[in-house]
């Protein structure tokens, strides 16, 4: 168990709030405790990062990514035991948490060449002078991460912050502080300077804390729509301060019009059913065409999810599906398919916790054609909703009836129907005959409506890590040939 669990200003230091725990899903054992950050401590947290800001920010950029290789080369080395530390923390199977620390690893390269990409430096010449567009960090930022991916979430936030010069308060889940302190174990063993990235453990206290200090400039968000939409409200009438939000989706995935239905119904377990359904990219509304071909494809998908494997996260055979994050998650996606039966929707294969003390779920599919007012939730599990349709348009028009627009595919045949649901369709990342999950970090990522507020993560968050400075710069000064109106010289 772990008693210093606070890192400010170089320090690991005990919390002086009140304890927390966090809990092995597959087995229900307490892999973690400690005290969280009294708001005292996050002041301290962000008045380091103040104080470190000046210093790193007048780093050179070849020393500052110096540093962020070292963190990815440590990540390398430990890429087995944080892999375990994700597994305990969260039930995903090892397979996927080495494939998140290897995220990790990628993002450092991505980012720095996504940094000179999106903000470098530019030069024009112009009659006299020269133009310059240069970017500057904006100072003390606040990162939040979920738990879905402890390692990777919010490592997409971190390293391009620090890569542009920013020094950092982080805030991981509550449900994943060890993924958090191992991940900042290796920051700090990377060299980093005191103050420049700090640590703030705690549950959501700490997290209003942070996000209502005064001296952080901007906050960089991973999480639920409802956290997010509370700070966007919080943020109001705040201009001079950045906020980027990553939030949920109700996606969609329409299968029309195709002849491999092993590789369809493979694509629509890969968006459904992937990281036990909490990929906030997951498929969410599977929209099947009413012809044979669709019944096929729906009568093998039943027949696949029944046959997926769910199992402890180091079991072997490795399973395709480990537990979800907590009992509690589970149960509640037991709550959220009664809630859909109680409309009317019929499941095909039904979603059951195998234990109410654990976070096994099984994966389900329940159909929803004909019912009208099912809620725009985002039911982060493993629950599949299923509509099928008559017209392409009309599946159209239901795909995008949701406040969300995270990730939406087509699985189809032909490029013309892609181009039309292309061009119809609204939602941050559209897929074509892939899993609508597992976007690319050298692509921007982020979604409209109630999943973000156009400052996607990922490839552009370079964007929101620095703000461009336009300059016209000239090294001697002289009176132009023709005066304006009214001026004597
Ligand atoms: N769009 C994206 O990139 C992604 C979005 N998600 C979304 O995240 C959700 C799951 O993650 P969770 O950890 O449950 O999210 P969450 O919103 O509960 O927590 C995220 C962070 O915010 C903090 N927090 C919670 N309430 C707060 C408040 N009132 N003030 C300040 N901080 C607060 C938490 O302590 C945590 O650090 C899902 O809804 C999923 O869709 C997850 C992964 C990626
Ligand atoms: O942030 C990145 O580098 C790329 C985006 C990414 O990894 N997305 C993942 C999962 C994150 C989530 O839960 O949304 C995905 O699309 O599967």
């Amino acid at each position: 168990m772990s008693s210093n669990v606070q890192f400010i200003n170089d320090q690991w230091l005990a919390g002086e709030g009140k304890t927390f725990k966090s809990i092995d899903p597959a087995r229900n054992e307490v892999v973690w405790s400690g005290e969280s950050a009294s708001e005292q401590q996050v002041d301290t947290a962000v008045m380091a990062a103040r104080a470190a800001f000046p210093e790193w920010s007048h780093t050179s950029f070849e020393d500052r990514l110096a540093i962020c290789k070292k963190f990815s080369e440590l990540l390398e080395q430990n890429k087995e035991r944080l892999a375990r530390v994700m597994a305990a923390e969260t039930g995903k199977p090892v397979w996927e948490t080495r494939t998140e620390v290897g995220a990790m690893i990628g993002k450092v390269g991505i980012s720095e060449r996504a940094y000179q990409e999106r903000t470098g430096t530019v030069e024009n010449e112009m009659p006299g002078a020269k133009a310059f567009i240069r970017h500057k960090p904006h100072g003390v930022v606040a990162v939040y991460g979920p738990y879905n991916f402890p390692g990777h979430l919010p490592n997409g936030h971190i390293v391009p912050a620090l890569i542009a010069g920013n020094t950092v308060v982080f805030k991981p889940s509550e449900l994943t502080p060890h993924v958090a302190q191992v991940t900042v174990e290796l920051w700090q063993e990377a060299g980093l300077p005191a103050g420049v990235l700090n640590l703030v453990q705690g549950e959501v206290e700490t997290g209003k804390a942070l996000s209502v200090h005064p001296q952080i400039d901007g906050l960089y968000f991973t999480g639920s729509s409802n956290t997010g939409h509370l700070l966007h409200k919080q943020f109001g009438g705040r201009p001079d301060k950045i906020l980027a939000l990553e939030m949920g989706g109700n996606n969609p995935l329409i299968v029309t019009n195709i002849t491999d239905v092993d590789a369809a119904v493979h694509n629509i377990v890969q968006s459904a059913f992937i990281t036990s359904g909490q990929r906030c990219t997951c498929a969410r509304k599977l929209f099947i065409e009413n012809t044979e071909m669709g019944g096929k494809v729906l009568d093998r998908l039943v027949e696949v999810t029944e046959n997926i494997l769910v199992d402890d996260y180091d079991a072997d055979p490795q399973p395709f599906m480990g537990a979800m994050i907590s009992a509690k998650a589970a149960s509640q996606m037991v709550d959220a398919q009664n809630e859909l039966v109680q409309l009317g929707g019929k499941p095909l294969v039904k979603l059951k916790q195998k234990d109410s003390n654990l976070g096994f779920v099984t994966p389900g599919i329940i159909d929803m054609s004909g019912v009208e007012h099912a809620p725009d939730e985002e039911y982060f599990g493993p629950m599949l909703k299923v509509y099928r349709f008559n017209d392409l348009d009309d599946a159209i028009a239901k795909a995008n009836d949701t406040r969300y627009g995270l990730s939406a595919g087509i699985l189809c045949d032909d490029e013309a129907t892609y181009r039309h649901f292309f061009k119809h369709i609204r939602a941050g990342i559209v897929n074509w005959n892939k899993p609508i999950t597992g976007a690319s970090s050298a692509a921007p990522f982020g979604g409209i409506g109630a999943s973000g507020n156009h400052r996607a993560s990922a490839y552009y968050a370079a964007d929101y890590c620095s703000y461009p400075v336009a300059s016209v710069e000239a090294d001697t000064q002289s009176l132009p040939e023709t005066l304006a109106p009214g001026l004597k010289f």
